[in-house]
This record gives structure tokens, sequence and C-alpha cells, in this order.
């Protein structure tokens, strides 16, 4: 089968056919400015037919598999956009493209969300008022789940182990950052929630805040809650920690440069990333291996290095092995933990998913939580 894939991320879209599980053709846009769809439309006329498109939908609400999009289910869809008010209306603007494409092929939806769709109730729950939490459908929902997938599917073979035999701590590092405890191939816990704003720092969203910054802000100093979200989304980490750019290379020059800012923003970047990385590391219990994936984490050696200099988590950095790209070991034999950096394929895991639902496709597809239905219009 061949599948086009649509990865519209907060600052990039990706575009890809696979066919047969393998990547034919190509396309990334680094710096998309969230509504052309010229590029979509180039890059489809410009490949043989296709069976399927497979669009990446950031928030899927309660959701556990891939689903053909229909107007019923984007409706649905739509009602999720203030749980993701940068990603979702991307997302959706390029379904409802696909959907009108030449080739009128099906068009599924994958949500990064349904990986996490059976986190434990201990890591889902916000310590709210139940009655919020019933009524508003309060709780953890996590993302990056497409990248989750294939990056622990490829650390079980880089490994040479079974993944239902490994404790992972997995980094998705890109201009959204997330961390998440794998315990046999299940999500146990992860640091992005309700929204993709919360945990590590990222970069232009502030993740994890003390709550009362916003309420303050908007209390005390008239600021209007549209800018306050808008500030902590696209202003935010590393681009307003460093006053350059969200774009970790051009910080890294800035410290070079000797800029206190620029160096003040990997501090707190890497300083965020490791705190993470531990508290996941206690939700795995006792990780086997730590994971880098994603634009950052793997164009970064020094990075990568860095991260680990203090012997996080018992992790040696093999000089070597950390050089260079591709799905590899990069820890050193000697290290407690392993490490292993992953090439992010989101569209893999889109292909793969778009595969499965057209082949077995669901008898009723499930809509979000019945409080984000009743309460988010
Ligand atoms: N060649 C590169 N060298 C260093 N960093 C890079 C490179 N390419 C991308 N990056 C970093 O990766 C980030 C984008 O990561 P990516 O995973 O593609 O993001 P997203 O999918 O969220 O749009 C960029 O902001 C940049 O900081
Ligand atoms: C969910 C999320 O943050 O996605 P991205 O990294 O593509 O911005
Ligand atoms: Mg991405």
């Amino acid at each position: 089968m061949r599948v086009l894939t649509v990865n519209p991320g907060s600052s990039s879209l990706k575009l890809a056919v696979v066919d047969g599980g393998v990547v034919s053709a190509a396309d990334h846009v680094a710096e998309w400015d969230g509504a052309t769809r010229d590029e979509l439309d180039d890059f489809a006329a410009a490949q043989p037919p296709v069976d399927a498109v497979s669009v990446r939908i950031v928030h899927g609400g309660r959701r556990r598999a891939p689903v053909v999009l229909d107007e019923d289910v984007l409706a649905d869809l739509q009602r999720l956009v203030p749980l993701a008010p940068v990603h979702q209306p991307r997302s959706l603007t390029l379904a409802r493209h696909a959907r009108n494409l030449p080739a009128a092929v099906p068009v599924v939806g994958c949500f990064d969300t349904a990986f996490h769709a059976d986190l434990p109730a201990h890591a889902a729950t916000y310590a709210l008022p139940r009655r919020w939490r019933d009524h508003y459908g309060l709780r953890r929902y996590g993302f990056h789940g497409l990248s989750l997938a294939h990056a622990t599917r490829r650390t079980a073979e880089v490994l040479g182990r079974p993944l239902e035999r490994l404790r992972l701590v997995c980094c998705h590092l890109g201009a959204g950052a997330s961390v998440t405890a794998v315990v046999g191939g299940a999500s146990v816990d992860t640091s992005m929630g309700f929204t993709p704003l919360e945990g590590v720092a990222m970069a232009t969203r502030c993740g994890s805040i003390d709550p009362g910054i916003p309420l303050y802000l908007v209390r005390e100093h008239g600021l209007a809650p549209s800018d306050v979200e808008s500030a902590l989304n696209v202003d935010s980490g590393l681009a307003g920690l460093s006053g350059t750019s969200g774009d970790i290379r051009e910080v890294r020059r800035a410290r070079a440069r000797g800029d206190p800012d620029a160096a003040l923003a990997l501090d707190v970047y890497l300083h965020r990333l490791r705190r993470e990385i531990a508290a996941q590391a206690v939700s795995t219990v006792e990780p086997d291996a730590v994971v880098l994936t994603g634009g950052v984490a793997e164009h970064q050696p020094e990075l990568r290095a860095e991260l680990f200099a203090e012997s996080l988590l018992g992790v040696e950095v093999d000089a070597d092995r950390n050089r260079g790209t591709g799905d590899r070991l990069i820890s050193a034999q000697s290290s407690r933990t392993a490490a292993v950096l992953v090439t992010c394929q989101e569209e893999l895991e889109l292909a793969r998913s778009g595969e499965s639902v057209l082949a077995d496709p669901p008898t009723h597809a499930p809509t979000s939580s019945p409080a984000i239905g009743r309460s988010i219009r």
C-alpha cells in the first residue's frame, strides 16, 4: 500500500510517501506558516497515485486508534482546538484539504494522544476538584505518540531486546519537547498534559510554570487571557529566554559569542530536561535506556553529550558512538543505563496506522471524551 503522510508540527510541515513501509519521497518545510496548503498540493501532484492519506492530528481526546476522517469526526476534533491551540487548527486545515485532493482516497487521522490513552490513573489525574475534572474533562493526555511508537520499536531493535521487557525514558526533542516513561511498550507517565504546553521548556513554549503566574498577570496586570496564551506558546521557551530565536542552533551560536542570555537559556533548557528525565525514570522504577529523538536530539551531538555530562542516571556517552546520525546506541559499554538515538520517523507510524485502519476498519468510530463534548464547544 502507498500512503501519503502529512505531519504538521508547530514549526514545520513534513510530507512523505511511504510505499510498503519504505519512504519513497519526502518534503520538509522547516518554517511552515501553519496555513498554506500549496506545499501539500504540489507534493501530492508530483507523486504517483496513493491508496490513502494519513494526517498527524495532535489531539484526539480519548481516542485510542486512528480513524477515517469524515465531517462528523472532523467536527468532533474541532472541539479540541482549545486543548492544542497552536497545533489542532494546523492539523485540521490540512486534513480537510486532504479530503479534497484530486486523489479522492480515504484520509485517516492518526492521533499523538492515542499512545497515552491507557496512562494509569495516578499519572493521568490532576489534583484538582473532582467536579472540574468530571465536568471539564481535565486530565493528562500526553502528546508525541506517533514519534514514541516508532522510537520505542526501533530502540528494542537497536538493543536487541523485546520491547515488552524494556523500561524506557523517551525524550522527544523537536520544536515541542516531551519526556515519557514507557514500560513494556506502554506509556505510564509523560510530561505533556491537558495541552502540549506542560512539561519541559521548549523552542517557544514555557513548559510547566507556577499556575499562579497567568492568574497574577490577568488579575493584577489586566493582561488579556488570549495574549497570555499566545505568549506562553510562542514567545517563551528558548525564544523568550534568549531573546533571539527558538531554534537551538541560533541559541548555541549566541552562547558561543558570549551572550549571557543565550547561556542562561541553554542552562534552563538542560536543567528542566534533566529534571524531567529523572522524574520519568522514577515512573519506570528503573530504566534500561534513555531514548533521544526529534530534530534537536538528532542534529546536536554536543547537546547530547552536555545533557549527560554529570552522569545523569549513570549514562556515560561514548564519544565515537555519539558522532554522526542514524539509529544507534550512544552510550559506552560500561554505562549503567543505555542511551539510544533514534531518527524521528513519524511518517512510518502514520503509514502503519493508515494501513491498519483501512485493512480493519472499526465498526463504530469512538468519539472524544463525553466530558469534552459537553464542555468545549
Ligand atoms: N541540522 C540541524 N542542526 C541542529 N538543529 C537542528 C537541525 N535541524 C533542526 N534542528 C533543530 O530541530 C528543531 C526542529 O525539530 P523538529 O523535530 O523537526 O520539530 P517539529 O517536528 O516540532 O517541527 C529546530 O527548531 C532546530 O532547533
Ligand atoms: C505536540 C507537539 O508539541 O508537537 P511539535 O513538537 O510538532 O510541536
Ligand atoms: Mg515534530
